[in-house]
């Protein structure tokens, strides 16, 4: 199987351009390819394919082998594939997946792709949406035991779900720790993407994340859009959010009129290669 690698602020995917190749049973190639001792050493798996509804389709990938409905990060790594290999010489396109289609806008110098801009949808804050099970329809700042402690949960899904928890020192916390026990949570039938979000100032959050199905991830597209509207509804932070990752930084913008979330940040390839699955 020829793959690329690439990475979005440091979430790095294992890219496949399902044009040229096929793959059986991509939970289980996911799985076998993310170890970073015995595999390539990923965040997961990304499938680029062919689509009757958009101009592609991605398909998601865990490193557990789970399948994820959306993947900003891994968006703009499509974006960029997509035009710096030659499937397309459109400099907006669209992409198909498990939570709809997403439009890119794409910047290019020198023949390659450098930043991308993804209109990431609309958040969606229903708890029944999420899928979150709690007595109420919205979930802002509201209290949970999650294992001995208490924490308030912002619930957002980007098209897939988020926990928003503020804290007042992200590079402190025990992720390992109180990561898994949100990601096995009770309240959250399909799991949830985590994030824990310092607020510097009303333009400026910082963020770590402990993802469903990868554990903690140097970034997380759509969980910095979930953290930048978190942040707009707690009233922390103006509708355009600079989000700081361990892996870098993204610009999020809620556009309350349209209600569309737009992330924009880089995209590079790391290195291309072969392996036998
Ligand atoms: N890292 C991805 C999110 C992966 C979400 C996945 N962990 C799931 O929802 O199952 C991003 O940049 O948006």
């Amino acid at each position: 199987m020829k793959f690329t690698k690439m990475q979005g602020i440091g979430n790095d995917y294992v890219y496949v351009n399902c044009f040229q190749e096929h793959i059986e049973n991509p939970s289980e190639v996911s799985r076998r390819i993310s170890d970073r001792h015995f595999g390539i050493g990923s965040d997961g798996l990304i499938l680029i394919k062919s689509s009757e509804k958009a101009d592609f389709e991605m398909e998601m990938y865990n490193a557990d082998g789970s399948q994820g409905a959306m993947c900003g990060n891994g968006m703009r790594c499509v974006g960029k594939y997509v035009y710096d290999y030659g499937l397309t010489d459109k400099t907006r396109i669209s992409v198909d997946t498990k939570s709809g289609i997403k439009y890119l806008d794409l910047t290019v110098e020198n023949k390659k792709v450098k930043q991308v801009r993804v209109n990431m949808g609309e958040p969606v804050l229903e708890t029944k949406a999420i899928p979150m099970i709690y007595d109420g329809e919205k979930v802002i700042s509201q209290p949970f035991n999650v294992g001995q402690d208490i924490y308030e949960i912002t619930a957002v899904s980007m098209g897939n779900p988020h926990a928003v928890v503020y804290v007042d020192n992200v590079k402190s916390l025990p992720l390992e720790e109180i990561g898994p026990k949100f990601e096995k949570h009770t309240a959250f039938p399909e799991s949830v993407n985590t994030e824990f979000v310092r607020v510097i100032d009303r333009r400026t959050v910082e963020m770590r994340v402990w993802e469903r199905g990868s554990g903690e991830t140097l970034a997380c597209g759509t969980g910095a859009c979930a953290v930048a509207v978190a942040s707009v509804l707690n009233g922390y932070t103006e509708d355009e959010v600079t989000v700081r990752l361990l892996g870098g930084d993204l610009k999020i913008f809620w556009d309350r009129a349209e209600n569309f979330v737009y992330m924009t940040g880089p995209a590079e390839v790391v290195f291309e290669g072969e392996i036998e699955i």
